[in-house]
C-alpha cells in the first residue's frame, strides 16, 4: 500500500528508563542497549515527566516507590497529557494492591526487583510488539475514518440521489439528497422497497426494469421516470437514472480479463439525477413549436400531422373526413376599435367555444390571426359535417362579453370532404379556404361544401387577392434594394426599392407575381404607400450612418399618378417621413406618362418643382415616341434590359443602346443601363459614356441590412484606393 509511515521496529524503539536510584537506572540502560534499545534516563518521577513531554517514546520502564512523584502519579501524569507509551512497571513493593493499581492504570506487565535480565528483556520485547501493534492498529483506523469521511462526504454532495439496494430491491443506501429533493426521510426508506418512491403511473416499468437489472452481466441501465414526493400533493418530479447490478464474484470459472463468470447478484448501485427543469423546457418548447400559445390550440404544423394520419387512415378503411377552414367575420373591426387586447381575448373565447361543439378526436387548431381549422376524422356523411357546420355558427351568434362591450362576431365555413375535396393534405385544406371564400364573397356568415367548379381562376384570384391584404395587415412584405452604380468609379450612388411578398406557404414572391392583381384591385395603391413610408425610413438611416448621397429609386403605378392629388399626397408623405424630396426619384413607364401626356406635364412639372427628379423605366419599349422628351422634365432615362442584353462578346450591334446613350446625352439626360450582368457589358457601356448601371453583376435586390454592410465595404476599398493612389 502507498504512502503509509513506517512503523517503527522493536529495535528501534525508544525507551525511557525511570528509577530514583542512579545504579539501577545505569544497569537497567547498559543491559538494554546490549539489545540495540534506544534508552534515555530519568531520575525520579518529575524528571521522568519532563522528558515524557520533549521526548517520544515507545516504552517506560518505571519504578513506583521514588521520593519526589511515586510511580502511580507518573502514570496518572501520562494518562492526562495522552502520553501514549507502553509502561513495564519494575518495583521493589509486590503488594497486591500495588500491583493491580498500577495495572489497572494500563501498565502492560509488573516485574519486581531485583529482575531477572532474561525475563525483563523478553518482558520488554513483548510490550513493544504489543505497543507497536497497537499503534499500527490505531493509524489503520484514523485513516479509515478519513477515507470513510471524505466518501460520505463525495456521495452526499452529489447533486444527484446516491442509493443502494439488496437483491430483493430494499433500500440498503440512500444519501442525503433524497430528503432535499423529494422530502422523504432516509431512516423511513432503509429497508423499504424502490417502489416507495416511483410515481403511481411508473410503477409497472419500473418494476420491469429493476427486474431486468437483477439478471446478472447485464450491465448499465439508463432510462427516464417521473419519482413521488414524501407529500402527496407535491407534484412528481422527472429524473434521470442510472442502475447497475452489484455483483459478488463466485465460482473457479474466470474470463480473459479475470472477470468471474458465474457472479452472484447481491443488489444495485443507482444514481437518479433531477431532470425536472430540463423537461420542463423541452416540454414548453415542444408545445411552443406545435401549439398556438395565445389560444393553446395546435398550430398549422400539428393540425397538418394530424391531417396526414387521418387521411392515411381514411385511405386504408375506405372511409371519409371532413376538414373546415372557419374565418371570422367582423374580427377586424372588433381589434381596429377594441385594441389588440381584447382581440386577443376574443380569440381565446372563440376556440373555447368551438372547443366545446367537438368531440375527443377532433382537431381544432389555430391556422393564423382569425383563421381556425378543424378536422373530424369520424365523419362519414355530408349531413354530419352540416349539423356540426351549423352548430359552430350557431354558437358563435352568440354575442361575447369582453370587459363592458357585448361584442357579435360571425363566422364563415368552408367544407372539403375526403376523398371528394381533395386526397393530400394541402390539397384539402386549399378546398375548404376556396369553399370558405365562397362564403365570403357571398356576404358571411354562412358554411359551404367545396365543389370542383370553384377551382376556376376567378376563385383562386380571389383568394390572391384575400392572401394580398392580409400580407400588408400581417408584415409579410418586405421591400429590398437594388445597388445603382456610378460606371466609372464602381461608387454606388442609389438604390431602386423592390417589393417581394415572403408568403407563409409559397416563399419569397416576386412582384410580377403578385403586382398586377394588385394594380387591378386598387391594392396597389396600399402596397405603393407602404413600399414608400418603408424605404424612405430605411434609407434615412443610412443617411444617418454617414451615407448621405445615397438616391432612393421608387416604383410608382398609374393608379397613383392618375390621382388628382398626387403631388400633394407625396409631399405630405415626405414631410412625415422627414424624408429630403431631391434624394427621391420617380420611376414611371413610358406607357404611363403617354397614356395622359396633358395631365402628366403638369404632375411631373410640379414634382420637379420640389425637387423631386423623374426617371423613365424600361426606356425603348413603349411608345418610343421621342417628342415627350423635350417637353417634360424628365432627368433619368433607364435602358431596358432587353437591350443591354444584345450586348455581347465579340459583337458590335448593340446599336439600339448606342443610339438612346447618345440621345441622353445630346438632350442632357442622366442615363442609367439596367440589367447588367457581365463585365463585358460594363466596358461596353463605360466605353459608350453611360454614366450608371444596375443589375446583378453588382448586386442582385437584398434586404436593408444587407445593403448596408454592401456599404460600408464599398466605403473601406475605396478609402484603400485613395490611401494606395496618395
Ligand atoms: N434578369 C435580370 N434582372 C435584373 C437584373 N438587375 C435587376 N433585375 C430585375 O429587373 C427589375 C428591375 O425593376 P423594374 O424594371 O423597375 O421592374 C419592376 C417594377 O416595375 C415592378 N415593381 C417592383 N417593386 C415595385 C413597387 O414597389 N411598386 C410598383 N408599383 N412596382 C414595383 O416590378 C418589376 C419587377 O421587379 P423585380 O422582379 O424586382 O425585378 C427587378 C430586378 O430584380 C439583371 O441583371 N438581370
Amino acid at each position: 500500500m502507498k504512502n503509509l509511515t513506517p512503523m517503527p521496529s522493536p529495535n528501534n524503539a525508544r525507551i525511557l528508563v525511570v528509577d530514583d536510584e542512579p545504579r539501577l537506572v545505569t544497569s537497567l540502560k547498559q543491559l538494554l542497549n546490549s539489545h540495540q534499545y534506544e534508552v534515555d534516563t530519568a531520575l525520579g518521577g518529575k524528571a521522568a515527566c519532563e522528558q515524557l513531554i520533549r521526548q517520544k517514546y515507545e516504552l517506560v520502564l518505571l519504578d513506583l516507590n521514588m521520593g519526589d512523584m511515586d510511580g502511580h502519579q507518573v502514570m496518572g501524569f501520562m494518562a492526562e497529557n495522552s502520553i501514549d507509551a507502553a509502561t513495564i512497571v519494575v518495583s521493589g513493593e509486590s503488594t497486591f494492591s500495588a500491583v493491580s493499581k498500577a495495572l489497572r492504570r494500563g501498565a502492560y506487565d509488573y516485574l519486581k526487583k531485583p529482575y531477572d535480565p532474561e525475563e525483563l528483556v523478553a518482558t520488554v520485547e513483548s510490550a513493544l510488539s504489543k505497543k507497536l501493534l497497537e499503534s499500527a492498529h490505531g493509524a489503520m483506523q484514523r485513516r479509515l475514518q478519513r477515507s470513510e469521511e471524505l466518501h460520505r462526504y463525495i456521495v452526499n454532495s452529489s447533486p444527484d440521489i446516491v442509493f443502494m439496494l439488496d437483491k430483493e430491491g430494499k433500500f440498503t443506501f440512500l444519501n442525503n439528497k433524497i430528503e432535499k429533493i423529494l422530502g422523504f426521510k432516509k431512516r423511513e426508506l432503509l429497508g423499504q422497497k424502490y417502489t416507495a418512491i416511483i410515481a403511481e403511473n411508473e410503477l409497472k416499468k419500473a418494476r420491469y426494469l429493476f427486474q431486468q437489472n437483477t439478471a446478472v452481466n447485464k450491465g448499465i441501465r439508463n432510462f427516464e421516470m417521473h419519482l413521488k414526493s414524501s407529500d402527496s400533493n407535491r407534484p412528481d418530479r422527472f429524473f434521470d437514472i442510472t442502475i447497475f447490478p452489484i455483483e459478488r464474484k463466485t465460482g473457479k470459472s474466470f474470463n480473459a480479463e479475470g472477470q468471474s463468470l458465474n457472479p452472484t447478484f447481491i443488489g444495485t448501485y443507482g444514481t437518479a439525477r433531477d431532470i425536472t427543469e430540463r423537461k420542463e423546457a423541452e416540454d414548453f418548447i415542444n408545445f411552443q413549436a406545435y401549439h398556438d400559445l395565445l389560444t393553446r390550440l395546435p398550430n398549422r404544423s400539428l393540425f397538418k400531422d394530424r391531417l396526414n394520419l387521418a387521411i392515411a387512415q381514411a385511405k386504408r378503411n375506405s372511409e371519409r373526413l371532413a376538414v373546415m377552414f372557419l374565418d371570422l367575420d367582423r374580427f377586424k373591426v372588433v381589434n381596429d376599435t377594441l385594441g389588440h387586447a381584447m382581440g386577443d381575448r376574443l380569440l381565446q373565447a372563440v376556440s373555447a367555444r368551438l372547443e366545446g361543439c367537438l368531440r375527443e378526436g377532433d382537431t381544432l387548431s389555430r391556422f393564423g390571426g382569425d383563421e381556425f381549422t378543424l378536422l373530424l376524422p369520424e365523419i362519414n356523411s355530408r349531413e354530419d359535417a352540416r349539423k356540426i357546420a351549423k352548430k359552430l355558427i350557431q354558437e358563435l351568434k352568440e354575442p361575447f362579453k369582453l370587459g363592458d362591450h357585448d361584442v357579435f362576431i360571425g363566422v364563415s365555413i368552408g367544407i372539403a370532404m375526403y376523398p371528394e375535396g381533395g386526397i393530400s393534405v394541402e390539397q384539402i385544406i386549399q378546398n375548404a379556404d376556396v369553399a370558405m371564400y365562397h362564403v365570403k364573397s357571398r356576404g358571411k356568415d354562412g358554411y359551404q361544401f367545396f365543389v370542383s367548379s370553384m377551382n376556376t381562376p376567378s376563385s383562386n384570384r380571389l383568394i390572391l387577392e384575400r392572401d394580398l391584404r392580409k400580407a400588408l395587415e400581417d408584415d409579410q412584405l418586405k421591400v429590398y434594394y437594388q445597388p445603382q452604380v456610378n460606371a466609372q468609379s464602381g461608387e454606388i450612388i442609389g438604390v431602386e426599392a423592390l417589393v417581394r411578398w415572403h408568403h407563409p406557404e409559397k416563399g419569397v414572391l416576386s412582384p410580377s407575381q403578385f403586382l398586377p392583381l394588385a394594380e387591378e384591385t386598387k391594392l396597389i395603391v396600399d402596397i405603393s404607400n407602404w413600399v414608400l413610408k418603408t424605404a424612405c425610413n430605411e434609407v434615412k438611416k443610412w443617411f444617418q450612418e454617414g451615407y448621405h448621397n445615397i438616391r432612393l429609386a421608387v416604383n410608382f403605378s398609374p393608379k397613383q399618378i392618375e390621382h388628382p392629388r398626387f403631388v400633394q399626397a407625396l409631399i405630405a408623405q415626405l414631410k412625415r417621413y422627414d424624408f429630403p424630396a431631391e434624394k427621391l426619384e420617380i420611376e414611371l413607364t413610358e406607357n404611363v406618362i403617354m397614356n395622359d401626356l396633358e395631365n402628366m406635364v403638369k404632375t411631373l412639372s410640379m414634382l420637379a418643382e420640389n425637387k423631386i427628379t423623374i426617371a423613365i423605366d424600361d426606356f425603348g419599349t413603349g411608345y418610343s415616341s421621342l417628342s415627350y422628351l423635350h417637353t417634360l422634365p424628365i432627368h433619368t432615362l433607364k435602358v431596358d434590359q432587353s437591350f443591354v442584353k444584345n450586348i455581347q462578346e465579340k459583337r458590335n450591334e448593340a446599336c439600339i443602346v448606342n443610339a438612346i446613350v447618345a440621345m441622353a446625352q445630346g438632350l442632357k439626360l442622366n442615363i442609367v443601363a439596367e440589367g447588367v450582368e457581365t463585365e463585358t457589358q460594363l466596358k461596353y457601356l463605360k466605353a459608350l459614356g453611360c454614366q450608371e448601371v444596375q443589375g446583378f453583376y453588382f448586386g442582385r435586390p437584398q434586404p436593408a441590412e444587407y445593403i448596408l454592410t454592401l456599404l460600408a465595404e464599398h466605403k473601406n476599398s475605396q478609402q484603400k484606393n485613395q490611401y494606395e493612389a496618395v
